[in-house]
């Protein structure tokens, strides 16, 4: 069972009211001779989306895996709902992994069932005494929620896109009302109006769920379109938490390369006209944002 912050256990429909969800002390994951983290923290605050980025290869993936007990980690501890993760019991347990829901690279649903189906498993695992009926129900509804039209529920994963597959693997996510959203690379693969959509889709869940997310990605436009905080992962450890303008000022070479890039550029001008635009009945903004539209001199 999760507990509160007093190590009270957490009845089934209580909601964690703790400041962290999330803590992670100490972590050290090794694989042979390559350490992938050393000593590394982290605290996911309630109710945040925090955005995780890094280098290839720097961790990102194993760090969400260690946090839903997928990788046990060489040394340290996770507490997800106040409850240490690491060497607990999986029957106890039980009370902890039915308040997340996770979304994995490429969507990972089974591809001989159908949407609605792959919404199903999770709730037959965890409610397994749960009518069919009202389970297609739920089914239903969590599709519809992700944006899906309703007939998708009848199709198979091979007649979806790749942003439909996306929303399917985003509906058995939320199967089972979790408080807590892991979300690995969602908007990798869409174009940047897919990509957008799944954005605003996130926010307004976690807008209208109270959703806590944790969300991996190399997507600038969506680190500062929905990110509360971002979580920056190098040297083996989380070097830095912050909002995206307060990592800018932050004088460390890769997080200099990734925010203030060309690429990382055109993501924060984007925004601002975005920012801009709410305010063009102000002149000053129909101004800027007039000019800043202009393609440069000598290009068409
Ligand atoms: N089960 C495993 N066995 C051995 N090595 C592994 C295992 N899982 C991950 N690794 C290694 O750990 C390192 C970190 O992998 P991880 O997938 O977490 O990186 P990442 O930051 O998510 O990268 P990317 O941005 O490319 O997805 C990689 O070098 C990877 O090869």
């Amino acid at each position: 069972m999760a507990q509160d912050e007093a190590g009270r256990e957490l009845g089934r429909h209580e909601r964690y009211r703790g400041d962290y969800p999330i803590v992670v002390e100490g972590l050290t994951n090794a694989f042979g001779d390559q350490v992938v983290h050393q000593d590394l923290d982290l605290k996911v605050r309630r109710g945040e989306i925090l955005g995780v980025v890094g280098g290839s290869g720097t961790g990102k993936s194993v760090l969400m895996r260690s946090i839903i007990g997928l990788q046990h980690p060489t040394a340290g501890d996770i507490s997800v709902f106040g409850r240490s993760t690491i060497d607990s019991d999986p029957e106890v347990d039980i009370g902890v992994r039915n308040r997340w829901g996770v979304l994995f690279q490429g969507g990972a649903l089974f591809s001989t069932l159908t949407v609605g189906e792959n919404v199903e498993v999770p709730l037959k695992q965890f409610y397994p005494d749960i009518e069919p009926e009202l389970r297609h129900e739920i089914a239903r509804y969590k599709v519809v929620l992700s944006g899906l039209p309703e007939e998708a529920v009848g199709k198979y994963p091979s007649e979806l896109s790749g942003g439909m597959k996306k929303r399917a693997g985003l509906a058995r996510a939320l199967a089972l009302d979790p408080e807590l959203l892991f979300l690995d690379e969602p908007t990798a693969g869409l174009d940047p109006i897919g990509a957008a959509a799944f954005d605003q889709l996130t926010l307004e869940l976690k807008e209208t769920l109270g959703l806590t997310v944790f969300l991996i990605t190399h997507d600038l436009d969506t680190l500062h379109e929905i990110c509360d905080r971002v979580a920056v992962i190098a040297d083996k450890k989380v070097i830095a938490v912050d909002t995206v303008p307060n990592l800018l000022d932050l004088d460390h070479e890769w997080i200099q390369q990734y925010f203030n890039g060309p690429r990382g550029r055109a993501a924060l001008t984007a925004q601002a006209l975005d920012e801009l635009r709410r305010h063009m009945d102000e002149p000053v903004a129909a101004h800027a944002v007039k000019a800043l539209d202009k393609p440069p001199a000598g290009k068409a």
